[in-house]
């Protein structure tokens, strides 16, 4: 490669992430420039064979004088301050049309300030969602772009070449304007969570409550994988079950520690979820179950406590509860999604983002931790509707979600004889019978509020009426 020739892109950031997509953009025949903050890691990378297309420096006035013009320049660092230290550093040293993506787990208000600053600057940027972990980083990841249409226009053919590829095109679109695509990477998180502690609840009631040997646990989820519930985060399970320890010889997944960390995106969602108004019961009970996780020695101390019921299964569930739990996890999935979109189309509302749905679930389809073979109906419904106000009730998944709520009842009730928490599973079937249901005990609710705090309620016999009031004593 020549060293005088300016170069096409450039990462900043080499960590996990930045490296991975840095070869994956030299891989699609872009030049790439890599910068590095860490001096330790700045030496593996130069010393790496495999990194040798990369032209790597820890000096960043040696990086950007690298860059062809306009400059594109892909942030690949932790998210929070050091993302507004390496803009403080990289400003005096861009030129006006320049692009910097920061392409790590901002806060979207974050990146609507962030966006503001460089624009009164003179410079472009970019906060984009980027899924897939290392693997979907190095062969192709689903990326969610937001900020200014233009400076899309300039990164654009790097990021179509770079992403994840399915029949329905490269996994990226612009999303929107400002914070919109890491609002969307958001929320994907948060349906993330809401997925993956659904595996969790499947995994437990099938081994605890059904006492299903590991490999039967494996055998029937490869199974239900070859089929309408198939998903990467299934894969990744089955991939995690099989798992031996070589040293003990006993699953992996039984010596890992029960407590779930976090990295902020799934309190994030719920937070915001909270100021718009809109019902999340999914991601939030998932993300309880991992903050109850964390409670290990109180959750042992309270064990010898509070027993467990004694209850075993009749005949009837040992026969059938392995099929519930299919209905379950795939009800109970359309239901995380239906909360996740419906979230986005709110925040889309609110900030004018005009976010797509059908088009996000074009580009989730392939490359993102949430891939899932649900994402083709719940793509064409929202193709059918853009305005789709729930998914709970299209035509996609209507029939299907009433078809399986008779099993998903049984495995919320069976769980909950034997004391097995399955708080996800749960959260979704209240949210489906509260959203299915014509009549809710909320008028209770609102005379109450009439009734201690003169807060005034509609009457359903008088609307004309307005908000009255009653003496209730
Ligand atoms: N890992 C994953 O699966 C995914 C991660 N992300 C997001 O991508 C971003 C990067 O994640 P990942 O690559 O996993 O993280 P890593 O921890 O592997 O890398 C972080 C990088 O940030 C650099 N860095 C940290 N602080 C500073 C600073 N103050 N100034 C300059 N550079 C700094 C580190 O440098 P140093 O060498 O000094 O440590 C390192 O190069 C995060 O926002 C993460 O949430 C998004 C999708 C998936
Ligand atoms: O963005 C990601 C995947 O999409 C990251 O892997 C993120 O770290 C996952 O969140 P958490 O660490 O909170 O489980």
């Amino acid at each position: 490669m020549s060293t005088t020739k300016p170069l096409q892109f450039g990462v900043a950031g080499l960590g996990v992430m930045g490296v991975n997509l840095a070869l994956n953009i030299a891989d699609h025949g872009f030049t790439v420039a890599g910068w590095e903050f860490g001096a330790k890691r700045l030496q593996a990378v130069q010393a790496d064979k495999q990194f040798e297309r990369l032209k790597t420096t820890g000096s960043l006035e040696e990086f950007v004088g690298m860059l062809e013009r306009p400059r594109r320049i892909l942030l690949m660092v932790t998210a929070g301050a050091p993302v507004d230290q390496m803009m403080d550093k990289l400003a005096p040293l861009l030129s006006p049309g320049d692009v910097l993506i920061d392409g790590g787990n901002s806060w979207f208000q974050d990146t609507q300030r962030r966006e503001k600053a460089y624009r009164e600057k003179g410079l472009n940027f970019i906060g984009m969602g980027v899924s897939g972990g290392e693997e979907g980083a190095r062969h192709g990841p689903s990326l969610m772009p937001g900020g200014p249409a233009e400076a899309y226009g300039h990164i654009r053919p790097v990021l179509e070449a770079i992403a994840a590829k399915t029949d329905q095109g490269a996994c990226v679109t612009h999303v929107g304007p400002g914070g919109a695509g890491h609002f969307v990477k958001m929320v994907h998180n948060g349906i993330e969570y809401a997925d993956m502690q659904l595996l969790a609840e499947t995994y437990d009631v099938l081994r605890r409550g059904l006492g299903l040997s590991m490999e039967a646990v494996v055998d029937t989820l490869a199974e239900w994988n070859q089929g309408i519930a198939n998903s990467f985060l299934l894969e990744t399970t089955l991939q995690v079950l099989r798992k031996k320890d070589p040293e003990t010889g006993k699953p992996l997944v039984d010596l890992v520690l029960d407590k779930a960390g976090q990295k902020g995106t799934g309190k994030w969602t719920v937070q915001v979820a909270l100021d718009l108004g809109i019902a999340v019961p999914s991601i939030a009970s998932a993300l309880d179950a991992r903050n109850l996780s964390a409670l290990k020695d109180e959750r042992v101390a309270a064990s010898s406590r509070l027993p467990a019921p004694q209850a075993s299964l009749t005949d009837e569930e040992k026969q059938h509860l392995a099929a519930w739990v299919h209905d379950a996890l795939y009800a109970a999935r359309v239901i995380t999604y239906a909360q996740g979109m419906r979230l986005i189309q709110a925040a889309s509302r609110e900030y004018q983002w005009n976010v797509s749905p059908a088009e996000l679930a074009r580009i989730w389809r392939g490359g993102c931790i949430i891939r899932a073979k649900l994402l083709t109906p719940l793509r064409e419904a929202f193709t059918q509707q853009p305005d789709l106000p729930n998914l709970v009730s299209s035509d996609a998944f209507a029939p299907v979600l009433t078809r399986m709520a008779p099993a998903w009842r049984r495995v919320v009730g069976t769980a909950a004889r034997l004391g097995i928490p399955v708080p996800v599973f749960s959260s979704s079937l209240a949210y489906f019978d509260s959203y299915r249901s014509a009549e809710l005990p909320q008028n209770l609710t609102q005379a109450q509020r009439d009734a201690f705090g003169a807060h005034t309620y509609q009457r359903r016999d008088r609307p004309e009426a307005g908000f009255v009031h009653s003496d209730w004593s």
